[in-house]
């Protein structure tokens, strides 16, 4: 399978003060696929994941050495503006969290920040990225709900629509589904596997099965380094490094 980066890391060092989480990560991330970072604890795949958008930037004494580009340009450029950044690589948490607005203003909070101002174009957003989320039925006809008066599966399908909302072209999850049960976990996955014809899509899971049943690539992370990256089938049908094998057999985690 011949695929065009949408990201690339080289040699990525990530350090929190003096301690060093990230040892020369160099990964492509494949655009109009979903790529999953699995790894037990504490292995860095989500300091790996927030040096995609510079969410590390937010952390105190957190410093990045090597080189993430998008598009060919490099993200860690003094240059690049982070709301701009930000807008191109968004991000979905863990916690569902919904801010405490309506569905509606929950969506047109992104676009909104970055100009739009017409109702009618501000209707459109909200629609289609409903739609896209595999919400559209389920609140359409309740947009002055409160978000987090949702379930928690609903809140995390309406960030989804809001990391969407600003058109994205690359979008992040940290763990979206841990906090979920299993038929909302199974429709988060659904929304993924729709979204990624249009989207490139990173999430962090600790749970295997989720990264076989829905990404296309796997990165397997240890003691901060990638050990192994490769399509997901081929790494955990035939992974080529032992201390995969041992992962993903059950022998450590
Ligand atoms: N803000 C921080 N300050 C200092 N050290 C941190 C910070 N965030 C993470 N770390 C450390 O960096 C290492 C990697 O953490 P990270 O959260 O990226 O791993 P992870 O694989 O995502 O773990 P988990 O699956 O438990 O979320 C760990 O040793 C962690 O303690």
């Amino acid at each position: 399978m011949e695929r065009c980066p949408a990201m690339q890391t080289d040699c990525v060092n990530l350090y929190y003060g003096q301690k060093q989480a990230l040892f020369d990560v160099t990964m492509p991330v494949y655009a109009h696929a979903i790529t999953a970072l699995i790894g037990p604890s504490g292995c860095g795949k989500s300091t790996f994941l927030r040096t995609l958008n510079r969410m590390n930037d937010y952390i105190k004494g957190a410093r990045v050495e090597g080189s993430v580009r998008l598009d060919g340009e490099e993200v860690y450029d003094s240059a690049v503006s982070l709301t701009a950044l930000r807008k191109k690589v968004g991000m979905v948490f863990q916690q569902p969290i919904a801010l405490s607005k309506s569905v509606y203003d929950n969506i047109a909070y992104g676009p909104r920040i970055h100009g739009v101002r017409d109702k009618t174009a501000l209707d459109t957003i909200v629609r289609n990225c409903l739609k896209l989320a595999a919400m559209g039925e389920e609140v359409g006809s309740r947009l002055h709900t409160a978000g987090p008066s949702l379930s928690g599966g609903q809140r995390q399908r309406l960030a989804i629509a809001r990391a969407l909302a600003v058109e994205p072209d690359v979008l992040l999850l940290d763990e979206p589904t841990s906090a979920l049960d299993p038929i909302s976990t199974m429709k988060i996955e659904n929304v993924l596997l729709s979204l990624k014809k249009q989207y490139t899509i990173v999430i962090v899971t600790h749970n295997m099965e989720q990264a076989k049943r829905i990404s296309d690539y796997t990165g397997f992370f240890l003691n901060g380094r990638l050990v192994e990256f490769d399509e997901t089938a081929r790494l955990f049908a035939n992974p080529t490094q032992e201390e995969t094998k041992r992962y993903i057999t059950g022998q450590f985690g």
